[in-house]
């Protein structure tokens, strides 16, 4: 059959390519369903000479790989997958940064059967071991100039490079259980930044990675002449949507190493360099470029489109980044890792002064966004807030070896538990508009009890932002010595204005605010700190807080 609506008409074919033995007699003849591989390696057949993947190794130089030469790397890692006999369903980390190999390197997986686990290069070591525990995985795979060393003697070790896999240490021999793929097979698992303690393995199979593909083609977000950047790390499933969005709409992805994303002039050069002519990363890829290079930034004239999710865009910054594209078409992602996302919204242009939120809009289709109140009970008049809710075909399958954490976040259908559907429980507050559209109103854990007062974080940083010269801000609610929770915040100038004046800021919030909502200590800082996947490193600013005071 072929997509709905997609550019790219593509089929599904016969049985996929199995590592471990040839199908037994028994084996259904029939074609098994469509995997990861054959949606993402479908334009390989229409367009094989069109560029799949493009790489800027240094300034002024870049490296395209076709679809087909992509095709022709996944035969190649696929067979040296195929050939060490790791059974269906097994597990291989990936440790990557995004490059057209890891790409070729996963899309292997898929075709051997095998579940990848993305992990950044930058991984530390102790947070690779907990995930090596976890996932237990048959192999550990690097890029040829990978620098990992030291791993568990029990896993097996290969390299990935421009001929195929080199084999450090073969995998531990095992008596195969499992002989046929299936769809709800976990394609991969991602594993979160998870706040507290142990990180939580989420588990998205094929079939609910391809229902969200086609969910997000359908808003027509790129063309096969496109050329997607992407930076974010492969860790992080933003990367993967990226992958998705550009290879299943027969179009390139640019992918952006991380420490070059830090630099300002490194990320604009490769974005110029490359042609890219969509961008897609957290709100945060953008501060230091507003910042420092906005004329480097507004020159980049083959930029058509700007994709951002994972937290709020502070709204001076979107603003400005307007300014400085005024032909670019920006679009609010909101979503989790346990469904890969949710919907796409256009931000308005301009954005009106006197808008407090960004809407997101509502679903991709095929899925609905619901909202249920502390009560449990379904809201759907406007203006009232409750707790996201999503029905989706692209849920995940459950938290690796958590059966409590996923019974928590796959709960019965509130509209129809009898039915045995599962719907994600978010944690995401949001509020309905006019028309149906959603506002996202915070984290039902950054709902904080301040003096017995409930104060939403976000409102607070909000409101921050919008005193002249500041930027962006963060809040959090920091443990007093003797009991109870005092508001602090940190606030981040904007471009060339003269920073704000933390007494200054107080005030502007007291006027604005009631008293338990205006942060009792206010630091200015140069720039906030991000986790690994980009986001506002809260955890950090609460320790700097703690050692400060
Ligand atoms: N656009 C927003 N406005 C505000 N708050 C957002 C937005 N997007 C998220 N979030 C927050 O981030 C949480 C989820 O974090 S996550 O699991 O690490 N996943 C992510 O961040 C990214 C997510 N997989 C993803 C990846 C690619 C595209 C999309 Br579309 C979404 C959500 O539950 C929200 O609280």
């Amino acid at each position: 059959p072929t997509a709905p609506d997609s550019p790219f008409p593509y089929t599904t074919r016969g049985l996929p390519h199995v590592s471990t033995v040839s199908q037994p007699p028994s084996a259904p003849a029939g074609p098994a369903g469509e995997f990861l591989h054959d949606f993402l390696l479908a334009a390989a057949r229409h367009t094989p000479d069109a560029p799949a993947v493009i790489e800027s190794d240094r300034p002024g130089a870049t490296t395209v790989t076709s679809y087909a030469e992509l095709a022709a790397l996944v035969d190649a890692y696929a067979h040296g997958l195929g050939a060490l006999g790791i059974e269906t369903g097994a597990r291989v980390v990936l440790e990557s940064d995004t490059t057209a190999r890891a790409v070729a390197a996963l899309l292997a997986c898929s075709r051997t059967g095998l579940t990848f686990v993305p992990v950044s290069p930058e991984t530390p070591r102790r947070r690779l071991e907990s995930i090596l525990a976890t996932a237990r995985p048959a192999l550990h795979l690097q890029a040829v100039d990978g620098t990992r060393t030291n791993l568990p003697p029990a896993l097996g070790t290969a390299r990935f490079g421009p001929d195929g896999l080199t084999v450090d240490r073969a995998p531990a021999p095992h008596r195969p259980r499992r002989r046929v793929p299936c769809v709800t097979d976990p394609a991969y698992i991602v594993f979160t930044s998870g706040t507290t303690g142990r990180p939580k393995g989420v588990v998205m199979s094929h079939r609910a990675v391809l229902a969200f593909y086609r969910g997000m083609l359908t808003h027509r977000i790129a063309t096969p002449e496109d050329r997607i950047a992407s930076t974010s790390p492969l860790q992080f499933d933003f990367s993967l949507l990226n992958i998705g969005l550009a290879l299943g709409s027969g179009a390139a992805v640019v992918p952006v190493p991380p420490h070059l994303v830090r630099w300002p002039r490194h990320l604009l050069r490769v974005l110029r360099d490359t042609g890219a002519t969509q961008v897609n990363g957290v709100p945060s890829i953008w501060r230091q470029s507003l910042r420092y290079e906005p004329e480097r930034l507004a020159a980049l004239d083959r930029l058509r489109s700007v994709l951002f999710c994972g937290e709020e865009f502070p709204l001076p910054e979107l603003r400005r980044l307007q300014e400085l594209l005024p032909t670019a078409r920006i679009i609010n992602c909101y979503g989790a890792t346990e469904s890969m996302a949710c919907s796409f919204e256009d931000v308005p242009r301009p954005l009106p002064d006197d808008v407090e939120r960004l809407s997101i809009g509502v679903a991709h289709p095929g899925a609905e966004m619901l909202l249920v109140d502390a009560s449990g009970a379904v809201v759907d008049r406007p203006g009232v807030p409750g707790e996201i809710h999503l029905r989706s075909p692209a849920l995940f399958s459950g938290y690796w070896d958590d059966p409590e954490a996923t019974r928590a976040a796959l709960v019965p259908d509130p509209l129809c538990p009898e039915s045995g559907q599962a719907v994600l429980r978010t944690g995401d507050l949001a509020v309905r508009g006019e028309h149906g559209e959603h506002y996202f109103c915070g984290r039902t854990d950054s709902q904080v009890q301040i003096n017995g007062n409930r104060v939403e974080l976000a409102e607070v940083e909000r409101k921050l932002t919008e005193f002249p010269g500041a930027a962006a801000a963060t809040a959090l609610a920091l443990p007093l010595p003797g009991g109870g929770l005092e508001l602090t915040a940190f606030v981040v100038p904007g471009a060339g204005r003269t920073p704000p004046d933390a007494g200054a800021l107080r005030e502007f919030c007291a006027e604005a605010l009631p008293p338990y909502m205006v942060p009792q200590q206010i630091q200015l800082l140069d720039a906030l700190p991000v986790t690994a996947n980009g986001k506002v490193d809260r955890a950090a600013l609460a320790d700097a807080a703690a050692r400060g005071a």
